[in-house]
């Protein structure tokens, strides 16, 4: 080995560490520096510890005694490599003000490791100035020399503001130089017009040179033994592709070792980003270089560990702008992160992988501006995860902007060398294959491309398969637009039966349509192809599925009246217990009524919705309404909850099915308005899987629908369902005993909330009527509203009414006719009760007031009792019956909330 105090007439701090002794700490090196520089007479300013800057002294101090002193303990300086060494790596952010680097200087101190190597970037920002520098110079613009002013006053600043005397002065002068010199080199490229790769690499690698240099001093203010390392003398690449390099690992060890005998510090502070190549001739890593040269270097000198120090906690699970809930990774192995970079998450450049992995180091990402996050690991496999199945997948990530391109015909199955046409096609027109997909049929072989690509590899595929097209062995080459890839990343996918289910459940249910699929044998990705426009929902369905097992909801309340209301307040009452014991999270993301709405991206206050309503209302519009649910916010799940008895608001519910929009409704017009709408929205439901439920519709919160469901589903015949179906003719029948009078009895009614919006709906049995042909159809009775015979309770006159309220006036004029009827049953024993009868046997319906002896189950009610019962082939002697409240606020409500939580279970809460 060549003595380097030979080699060099300069002595450095490792000379100096050479006369004290090989151990000789950074302090007394330093120290030794000093005594050297006083010796000489030199000023203190002239003193470098290396690099790039002026050495001090221009003669060799050393004795040939001397020399060959060190040629003895060069062995000793040699670089010595392993677990003392920690690499860390400060990006441009942290980098970003005088303050920062100060911040970056005491983490580095704070490091406990015997030996750390320090790289930086620029100071943020800087990079694309000197790249702004390069173009403006190039197309003679000569605003380029403002930039360049901007560029040294902000070091110059940065500088004065962290750095004083010596270290200061010999900073601004190292600055002054470069820029002068930069000055010079963009004149050059300003009068040619044009610049060399290699002219815009040395320009552009200045910022990194300067950071590391501040860096270096802000740490030998405190005394450390400190170097700093212009990797430009250390790294060596050779070109590899387009703005890729490799690097030389053989010739760069072989020139640290070198470096380091020379300046062999605890701490190192390195440029980031910069090299050689083998001529030396200065280049760069390409861009996100820094992470790049910090794996390299932390191979060179085996670290124990690479630290990337940038503003994030860590790595997340999801891109934290499109899912709100993302969490931080603890680990991540080595593959994991690979397959996420490469699927565009912004963790690490993939290749900066490759150095580390094959050393088995670990990177920790974390975070400069949180310190006591505490990052996330990528290193090997950690053997003791959780093998739990939603554990499987660590992570989504997505890409926008591709087209799939579809090659399909059946003279392709079985021909060697299609697949090879295609590609060689493709690569013909340097497109990037991002994913490759091929039906196991060989009749399609379909790929995504970026969409700015597809143009040419579309028509490179028309030219090379011009003839087979011609003579129909291939019938297309088709081109979709619009198309975005989801990833689900995660190593221990592999093998594990179930994982790819839940993840294409978690689609289904989101209502997403996936074009492509595609999963390697190595099984780190399942990787689907989909709408641009569905990507973001997907990658909420797809993340909630695994990361949280929390259901989310999405609700739009339409018709805040009595029954809205009530929901809003259970819902406000009951959102925080679903969320912490069933994983289930409810946002009521809009309520709109007849006048008004309001809208929210993450959800409503329901403290405060009324008064939110006020305040923050806009007019109301049903299409937008159903537009901001669609659309505006982040949870995967949309529901509607049609809380109106508007005709016009049922008729949309198969619009909205269709729209992937799930409906819950206490409304009753649509499943008992016309027949065939019934039927096309029943068809629709089953088919797919947006859930459409409405038990509140007949007995309010009684499990009715439930109960028919239950029985026709376990094979059960049902032969007759009769009852006391409306809450308020229960009530009125079970209230007007003689004490007061009907028409007062009805008001009581209403005032009980148990009424339809307009009574007269009650009183001329409709309501019974449209529950009864809710029943019938469920039965699988066909039929009409207008099909079942109803006696009306509704005085002839007062069926003119024109409001509610004339109506509720005039009814006392019909009193007397009541008081006589109740006599006459009274007389007999008997009561009054209004009854629906489903006859399914002879499939029809009625509807009608009926008497009944006073022993009656019927006449055994009270309130608003509903009273149901199902005789069926398995309940034929005795019916099955279900009797409770079958009206009112609280009742109604909470079945529509039963509703609510049967949609989050069928969508995959626990139970
Ligand atoms: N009250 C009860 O005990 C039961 C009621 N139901 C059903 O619940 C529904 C609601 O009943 P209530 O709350 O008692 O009625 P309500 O009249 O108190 O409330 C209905 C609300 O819907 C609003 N609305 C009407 N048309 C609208 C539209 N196009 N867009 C937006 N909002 C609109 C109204 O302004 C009102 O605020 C009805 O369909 C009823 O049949 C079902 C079972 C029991
Ligand atoms: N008005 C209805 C309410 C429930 O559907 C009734 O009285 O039953
Ligand atoms: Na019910």
């Amino acid at each position: 080995m060549r003595s380097l105090a030979v080699a060099s007439p300069v002595p450095t701090a490792a000379a100096h560490r050479r006369r004290l002794r090989p151990s000789a700490s950074g302090r007394e090196v330093i120290s030794q520096c000093l005594k050297c520089e006083i010796n000489q007479d030199r000023p203190l300013g002239a003193l470098r510890l290396g690099g790039n800057l002026p050495r001090h002294g221009s003669k060799n101090l050393l004795t040939p005694a001397a020399a060959v002193s060190v040629e003895q303990v060069e062995v000793s300086t040699y670089l010595p490599k392993g677990d003392m060494w920690s690499v860390h790596k400060f990006g441009g952010t942290c980098m970003g003000t005088p303050q920062r680097i100060q911040n970056v200087a005491d983490v580095v101190l704070g490091d406990s490791s015997e030996r750390k190597l320090i790289i930086v970037s620029a100071m943020s920002k800087v990079t694309d100035m000197m790249y702004s520098l390069v173009h403006k110079a190039q197309s003679r613009d000569d605003s380029y020399t403002e930039e360049l002013d901007k560029v040294f006053e902000k070091h110059m600043a940065a500088a004065k503001d962290l750095l004083d005397g010596e270290n200061l002065a010999r900073f601004l002068s190292q600055l002054h130089s470069d820029i002068s010199n930069l000055r010079a080199m963009l004149r050059a490229i300003y009068i040619a017009g044009h610049a060399t790769e290699s002219f815009s690499e040395f320009v552009v690698g200045h910022g990194e040179l300067w950071s590391s240099q501040m860096l270096s001093y802000a740490v030998q203010k405190s005394g450390a033994s400190c170097s700093w390392m212009d990797t430009r003398e250390v790294l060596v690449v050779k070109p590899s592709g387009p703005d890729m390099v490799d690097p030389d690992y053989v010739e760069s060890e072989k020139r640290l070792q070198k470096w380091f005998s020379r300046q062999p510090a605890e701490i190192i502070v390195a440029t980031g980003f910069i090299a050689s190549t083998a001529e030396n001739i200065p280049t760069t890593l390409k861009r996100d270089g820094s992470d790049f040269s910090a794996a390299i270097i932390g191979s060179l000198v085996r670290a124990r560990q690479v630290t990337i120090w940038t503003d994030v906690d860590g790595v997340f699970s999801a891109d934290p702008r499109k899912v709100s809930e993302a969490v931080i990774l603890s680990t991540l192995s080595y593959q994991e992160a690979w397959e996420m970079s490469y699927f565009g998450a912004n963790v690490l450049h993939p290749r900066t992988i490759i150095p580390v992995m094959k050393d088995n180091i670990p990177i920790v990402i974390r975070n400069m501006f949180n310190l006591s996050a505490p990052g996330t690991v990528i290193c090997k496999q950690p053997a003791n995860e959780d093998a739990d199945l939603d554990a499987c997948v660590k992570s989504f990530a997505t890409i926008d902007k591709l087209a799939l391109v579809n090659v399909e015909g059946t003279g392709m199955a079985g021909v060697p060398g299609t697949s090879s046409a295609i590609f060689s096609a493709v690569k013909e027109v340097g497109a990037n294959v991002i994913m490759i997909s091929q039906a196991s049929s060989e009749h399609s072989i379909c790929f995504a491309v970026p969409e700015k690509e597809v143009a040419a590899v579309s028509a490179a595929l028309h030219v090379r398969f011009r003839e087979a097209l011609a003579a129909g062995r291939l019938s297309k080459v088709e081109v979709i637009h619009g198309c975005s890839i989801l990833a689900a990343v995660g190593l221990r996918m592999a093998s594990t039966p179930g994982v790819s289910a839940i993840l294409f459940d978690a689609l289904a249910k989101a209502n997403i349509n996936v074009r492509a699929i595609a999963q390697g044998c190595s099984e780190y990705n399942i990787t689907v192809v989909l709408k641009q426009e569905d990507c973001v929902r997907a990658l909420r369905a797809a993340h909630s599925r695994f990361f949280l097992s929390k259901t989310t909801l999405a609700i739009g309340v339409i018709g805040p009246g009595l029954i809205g209301a009530t929901l809003l307040n259970q819902l406000r009452d009951q959102v925080a217990i679903l969320k912490e014991n069933m994983n289930i999270d409810v946002r009521v993301i809009g309520i709109t009524g007849a006048s008004t709405m309001l809208l929210s991206d993450t959800g409503v206050d329901l403290t405060r919705w009324k008064e939110e309503m006020q305040k923050e209302a806009k007019p109301a519009d049903l299409a937008n309404f159903v537009r901001h649910l669609s659309e505006d916010h982040v949870f995967p799940n949309k529901v509607l909850v049609d809380c109106t008895a508007d005709t016009n608001v049922a008729s949309h519910y198969y619009d909205w099915l269709k729209k992937g929009i799930h409906v819950i409704t206490p409304n009753k017009k649509a499943n008992s308005g016309p027949l065939d709408r019934y039927l096309k929205l029943r068809t629709l439901q089953r088919a797919s899987y947006t859930h459409y439920f409405y038990e509140a519709t007949v007995g309010a919160g009684l499990p009715i629908i439930s109960t028919l469901r239950g029985l026709l589903e376990t094979g059960d015949k049902i032969l007759r369902v009769e009852g006391i179906f409306s809450g308020t003719l229960s009530y009125i029948f079970n209230n007007f005993e003689g004490t007061r009078s009907f028409s007062d009895v009805v008001a009581e009614a209403k005032e009980a909330g148990y009424t339809e919006p307009d009574p007269r709906d009650d009183l001329s049995g409709t309501d019974v009527a449209r529950k009864v042909i809710i029943l019938a159809r469920e039965s699988g009775l066909r039929l009409e509203l207008s099909d079942i015979p109803v006696e009306s309770l509704v005085p002839e006159a007062l069926k003119s009414c024109s409001s509610p309220n004339e109506f509720m006036q005039k009814l006392p004029s019909f009193d007397q006719d009541w008081a006589r009827q109740r006599h006459e049953a009274e007389a007999a024993g008997e009561v009054l009760r209004y009854v629906g009868v489903v006859d399914v046997l002879n499939g029809k319906g009625r509807v009608e007031l009926q008497r009944y002896n006073r022993d009656h189950p019927f006449a055994q009610l009270s309130g608003s009792d509903n009273i149901i019962a199902f005789t069926t082939s398995r309940y034929k002697e005795q019916p099955l019956i279900v009797r409770g409240p079958g009206a009112g606020a609280e009742v109604t409500a909470g079945g529509v909330f039963c509703d609510i939580l049967r949609l989050a279970s069928y969508l995959g809460a626990p139970s």
